[in-house]
């Protein structure tokens, strides 16, 4: 379930939130003309956000997949999920990204306790080459003195 929380918020948090490609040759995207040497941001954002493509498109919901499924990824989710994007220029670090920040994630979670700080301004976003926080993300992190004893079924 951790993986597939990531992965819902890379659809609705995308890094980044655009893609851009430079076209080698005149074409025709649908019934727009490309020029030879043109540059097409693709804004994954929207892409992500689409009716057209999700149900209730800005809800976070990491059911959308199931666990016992592929990891949804842009041939299985017909290209209406990029967040590493596709093709011959994909991510070449998607995998490793994934499951380190799975592992980074439940390590500090176990260690440690995140509370929003007292009087921290309200999260907001802005977007640059990539999305982030307008006035940060200010939080009080404390060691946890119990750690979870989590079972493990034999
Ligand atoms: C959550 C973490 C990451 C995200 C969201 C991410 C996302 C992306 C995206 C969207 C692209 C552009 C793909 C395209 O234009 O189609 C890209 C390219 C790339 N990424 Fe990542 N990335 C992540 C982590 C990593 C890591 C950990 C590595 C290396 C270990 C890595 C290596 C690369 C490389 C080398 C490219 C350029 C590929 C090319 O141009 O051929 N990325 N990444």
């Amino acid at each position: 379930m951790r993986i597939l929380s990531l992965l819902q918020s890379l659809r609705l948090y995308p890094q980044p939130p655009v893609l851009i490609r430079r076209s080698l040759e005149d074409d025709m995207l649908g019934e727009y003309p490309i020029g030879r040497g043109e540059d097409i941001f693709i804004s994954i954002w929207n892409l992500h956000r689409c009716p057209k493509h999700w149900d209730n498109a800005d809800v976070f919901n990491p059911e959308r997949w199931t666990l016992d499924g592929p990891n949804p990824n842009e041939t299985n989710q017909k290209f209406s999920y990029l967040p590493f994007g596709g093709g011959p220029r994909k991510c070449v670090g998607d995998m490793f990204a994934t499951f380190e920040n799975v592992v980074a994630t439940a390590m500090l979670v176990k260690r440690f306790d995140f509370q929003m700080a007292p009087g921290a301004p309200p999260v907001e976003m802005t977007t640059g080459a990539t999305i982030h926080t307008t006035k940060g993300l200010n939080m009080i992190v404390s060691r946890r003195t119990n750690p979870p004893v989590i079972p493990i079924s034999r």
